[in-house]
């Protein structure tokens, strides 16, 4: 190898070590309800693969992110795990809502509580300005305790319904349920990547998304 080309081959590794790491698509997606229903567990679950060993009652919000790859696209899935808790919920509430892509709604199959909650989690996002376009969805958790479920799943899906939401039961901590639990989160990221099929991104630690400028906008593409 010449001088010159022995330089320039190291310029260009220069170069492309000094590159930003390429963009990846982020889907914010908040988990809400009662607390005790278990959305840790079940963020947890989707993002680890496994029942956490022990939980405390969430303080805020907790972050858990997955890499998912669907049509050969690599795409972020950030679940936020957002505390049921009134007062350790108070302070972050305006967080939660800012560029939300979606929203899963957590009740427990054994407390009927918890499901009759469920309208004030609906008006709380509504009080956010949440679109109609925010897809959303129902999943009832603890469904590996048989012997003490108390809500029926007629009862819920006449409510998911009137609410134009897909239902799902499932169990954060039955084994036999991991593949459930994934498909929950991976149906809405499927969703999500139709519906937004050309939103772009920044790298994790920047914001959800940015987007293009107007002169940079194709036409008849929706850049909601
Ligand atoms: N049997 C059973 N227990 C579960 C399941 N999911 C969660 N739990 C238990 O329910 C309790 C509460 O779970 P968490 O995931 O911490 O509940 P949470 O909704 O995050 O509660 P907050 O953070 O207070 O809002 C814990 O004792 C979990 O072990 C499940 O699928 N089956
Ligand atoms: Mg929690």
């Amino acid at each position: 190898m010449s001088e010159m080309e022995s330089s320039l081959e190291l310029t260009n590794s220069l170069a492309a070590s000094s590159l930003p790491p390429p963009r990846s698509r982020i889907f914010k997606i908040i988990v809400i309800g009662d607390s005790g229903v278990g959305k840790t567990c079940l963020t947890y679950r989707f993002c680890a693969g496994r029942f956490p060993d022990k939980t405390e009652a969430t303080i805020g919000v907790d972050f858990r992110e997955k890499m998912i790859e669907i049509d050969g696209e690599k795409i972020k899935v950030q679940l936020w795990d957002t505390a049921g808790q009134e007062r350790f919920r108070k302070s972050m509430v305006q967080h939660y809502y800012r560029n939300v892509h979606a929203v899963v709604f957590v009740y427990d199959v054994t407390n009927p509580t918890s499901f009759q909650n469920l309208p004030s989690w609906i008006e709380e996002c509504r009080q956010h300005s949440l679109g109609s376009e925010v897809p959303r969805l129902l999943v009832g958790n603890k469904c590996d305790l048989r012997d003490s479920v108390r809500v029926s799943t007629d009862q819920v899906q006449k409510f998911a319904d009137s609410q134009s939401m897909p239902l799902f039961e499932t169990s954060a901590k039955n084994p036999d349920d991991n593949d459930h639990v994934e498909a929950i989160f991976m149906t809405l990221a499927h969703k999500l990547k139709s519906q937004k099929p050309l939103m772009l991104s920044q790298p994790a630690g920047g914001e959800n998304s940015v987007q293009l400028k107007p002169e940079q906008k194709l036409p008849g593409i929706c850049w909601c």
